[in-house]
């Protein structure tokens, strides 16, 4: 069975194979001992912590097949990020250059530095080895976690954000850090990627332009790929976009990859789910559901085939899978169609 549950400080190996293969422009899993093994201890720490307000809790969740013991992706939620180190944006605005006298009208794009989206919750750290991507394997790991957030609302902010990866080569050379290296710093796209992945930020309030810059006075290259997702970010983002997602103008400041948000009531998988009562039994032909439990320690979640009758309040779920969710009947679930 395919489970999702939160990381274990026994998936550490697998943890870092995973940052070897997400490779550059990844920042989130930077390929540092030292930094995965604080990652699965601080999200331990999390799953355990009393929270009424979000603070400075990551939870980080991996999909394991039960059979195999194998990890075949992760997936994680910050409950708010920029409390105690600034989170830094560019966001895509427009001035207006215009002389009535002249008869000259023109409109001008900006990138101004800024800390928006200070206290938001983001999604992040997704990602599924690239023989693990069949069936419904990297939907259930990207929308489950609007099924925790829902269930776990008091944990998170309202406003959910998620920083995609932006346009790099196989050498990991990002257009858009290339222009800002030239003018501003000398420290190339990976290391600024990686300084900033093992939580060494200051020097972005330093070297970085402070004032707002103009996009046409960019390299084209440059100007080409703002707001544009890496190639093998795109079905990452086409599944936030079907759940509502959009780009409002913010981008990373190193790779001028889109930052898309939504609020929690408006995202289609939080929204449209339900809880119901479990009872074990045979399942018939149904449509498929991603489905998890309402505990927060040993949380589970899964997806599977089932007859969702509309009048009631129960589900009926085979033992096995009731087992792999650590259900039993009369225990309440969350689902919602995957
Ligand atoms: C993102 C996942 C987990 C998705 O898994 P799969 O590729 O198996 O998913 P899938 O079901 O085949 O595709 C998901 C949806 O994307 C669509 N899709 C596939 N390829 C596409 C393309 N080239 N352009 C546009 N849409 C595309 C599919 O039709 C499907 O939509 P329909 O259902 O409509 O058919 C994986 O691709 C992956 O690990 N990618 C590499 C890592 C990565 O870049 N991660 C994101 C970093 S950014 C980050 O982590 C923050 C964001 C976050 O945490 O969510």
């Amino acid at each position: 069975m395919i489970v999702i549950r939160p990381i274990r400080a026994d998936d550490y190996a697998a943890l870092y194979d995973i940052a070897v293969e997400s490779g550059h422009g990844f920042t989130s899993l930077p390929v540092n001992d030292e930094l995965l093994m604080r990652k699965i201890s601080r999200s331990e720490r999390s799953f355990q912590k009393t929270v009424t307000t979000p603070g400075d809790e990551g939870y980080l969740f991996v999909l394991e097949d039960t059979e195999t013991g194998l990890v075949m992706g992760t997936s994680a939620l910050e409950a708010a990020v920029g409390l105690d180190d600034a989170f830094y944006h560019y966001h895509l605005g427009k001035v207006v250059h215009s002389s009535r006298s002249l008869n000259v009208y023109k409109t001008v794009d900006i990138l101004t530095l800024c800390n928006d989206y200070t206290g938001a919750s983001e999604l992040c750290t997704l990602f599924l080895r690239e023989n693990c991507r069949q069936k419904n394997n990297g939907k259930l790991l990207s929308k489950f976690r609007f099924l925790f957030l829902k269930e776990f609302s008091e944990r998170f902010s309202d406003r959910i954000i998620a920083e995609m990866r932006g346009v790099s080569d196989e050498n990991g050379n990002s257009p858009f850090w290339q222009w800002l290296q030239e003018h501003f710093f000398s420290v190339d796209f990976p290391t600024a990627d990686y300084l900033t992945g093992i939580g060494q930020k200051v020097f972005i309030a330093e070297l970085m332009p402070k004032y707002p810059i103009y996009v046409s006075l960019l390299s084209k290259e440059a100007q080409a790929v703002i707001g544009q997702v890496h190639g093998k970010t795109r079905p990452a983002i086409s599944l936030l976009q079907s759940e509502g997602f959009s780009h409002r103008g913010y981008v990373d400041i190193f790779d001028a990859g889109p930052t898309v948000e939504a609020n929690l009531e408006h995202i289609r998988s939080a929204r449209d789910s339900e809880k119901r009562q479990v009872r074990i039994g045979e399942v018939g032909k149904g449509q498929p559901y991603m489905i998890c439990n309402t505990k927060l320690q040993s949380f589970r979640a899964t997806w599977l085939e089932l007859a969702v009758p509309e009048d009631s309040d129960e589900v009926v779920l085979p033992a096995a899978c009731a087992e792999g969710l650590l259900v039993q009947a009369g225990d309440w679930v969350r689902l919602t169609r995957i």
